[in-house]
């Protein structure tokens, strides 16, 4: 990864604006008439419209750039959307804000106005150096350049080694955020990862598909109910602030987003004897959500735990033959998880 001070672009080409936006990659959405720059209506003064499509298309073509689809780059179009996102996190001075792609920096600006210091990883070089050039002046914004993901289960741990740095100059009233309009493909494991971290933040607000939110959201017996579902809500208190149309980001997605609100529900982790246990055996539960929990359970635990012990644990806890893990609430999936690790410990 590279930093903002080993990367400062030229500043005499920062306010180019090229008139031709025909560089719009109209791949990434539907490409109907309708896909013309929607412009925002706020218009406070301290905080100048910048972040239009059609701002953003001369921004990018005067660069020789057009956005790219495959990093997820949908922009939001609407600044009253970007202030919503930057609001619903209640930021204040002793706040350190991670910023997963900073695109060209305009949540990023917003969030360093209430922040007491913002870090936002891009990984797109050329859209670093657009950041870099918008922020430099901004002395609580550090932006990296790179891959926010080690690998799909790993954050780098540049990462955390910067937020933890930052936390400790301000002190123990220090709290840790994560807000982002967050690149699609990557919003799971970003989220996810995050709550293995230490410190995990207190708070998350993020821009995601729409479907994703109902994921995390979804409560038992409904087909949106997962291991995702679980695990978010085993930590976290979850909110969904306002759904997006395609409309709201440019170029079009062709889904709808949803603002999605995290809140660490306090004192929940220390009440994970092991998490990495516990996260992973709700991915098993749930990887044959229809089969019966007894013969999910049995091949989760093959070579761990022999049937017997599997019946055991189940009749203590009271599930059935045909109960199945969609049935079961998070609170139940937390003593099944717990129980499982205390038999496999005991064999
Ligand atoms: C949905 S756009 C958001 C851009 C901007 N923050 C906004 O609100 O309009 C997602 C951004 O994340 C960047 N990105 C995609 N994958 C990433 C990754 N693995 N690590 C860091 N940034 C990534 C993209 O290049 C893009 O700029």
């Amino acid at each position: 990864m590279t930093d903002l001070e080993s990367d400062l672009p030229d500043e005499s080409t920062a306010d180019a604006e090229a008139t031709d936006d025909s560089t719009r990659d109209d791949s990434m959405g539907d490409d109907s008439a309708s896909d013309e720059p929607q412009e925002s209506v706020y218009r406070s003064p301290s905080n100048p419209p910048r972040q239009t499509a059609s701002y953003l298309s001369r921004r990018l073509a005067a660069a020789g750039l057009r956005p790219v689809s495959h990093f997820g780059q949908n922009f939001l179009v609407d600044l009253n959307l970007i202030d919503l996102i930057a609001r619903s996190a209640e930021l204040r001075p002793n706040d350190v804000v991670l910023e997963i792609g900073t695109g060209v920096g305009s949540l990023t600006t917003r969030l360093s106005d209430n922040a007491g210091a913002v870090l936002s990883v891009e990984i797109d070089h050329n859209l670093h150096q657009l950041a870099s050039e918008e922020l430099g002046g901004r002395p609580n914004v550090k932006l990296l350049q790179g891959d926010a993901l080690k690998n799909k289960n790993t954050l780098q741990p540049e990462i955390m080694e910067h937020i933890r740095d930052a936390m400790s100059r301000i002190g123990d009233s220090a709290r840790f955020m994560l807000v982002s309009n967050l690149p699609y493909n990557v919003a799971t494991p970003i989220v996810s990862n995050l709550l293995h971290e230490l410190p995990p933040p207190d708070r998350m607000v993020v821009t995601i598909q729409k479907e994703l939110a109902d994921r995390m959201c979804a409560k038992p017996r409904t087909k949106d109910y997962s291991a995702l579902s679980v695990w978010i809500q085993s930590l976290c208190e979850p909110q969904i602030v306002r759904i997006l149309p395609p409309k709201a980001f440019w170029p079009r997605p062709k889904v709808d987003s949803a603002i999605l609100r995290l809140d660490l529900l306090a004192g929940q982790r220390d009440k994970f004897v092991d998490l990495k246990y516990f996260h992973e055996t709700v991915r098993a539960l749930f990887f044959h959500r229809r089969k019966f929990l007894r013969s999910v359970v049995i091949s989760a635990m093959k070579g761990r735990l022999d049937k017997s012990a599997v019946d055991d644990v189940l009749r203590q806890l009271g599930h059935g033959e045909t109960a199945r893990a969609e049935e079961l609430s998070v609170e139940q999936i937390q003593a099944l998880a717990e129980s499982l690790r205390q038999a496999e410990r005991a064999a």
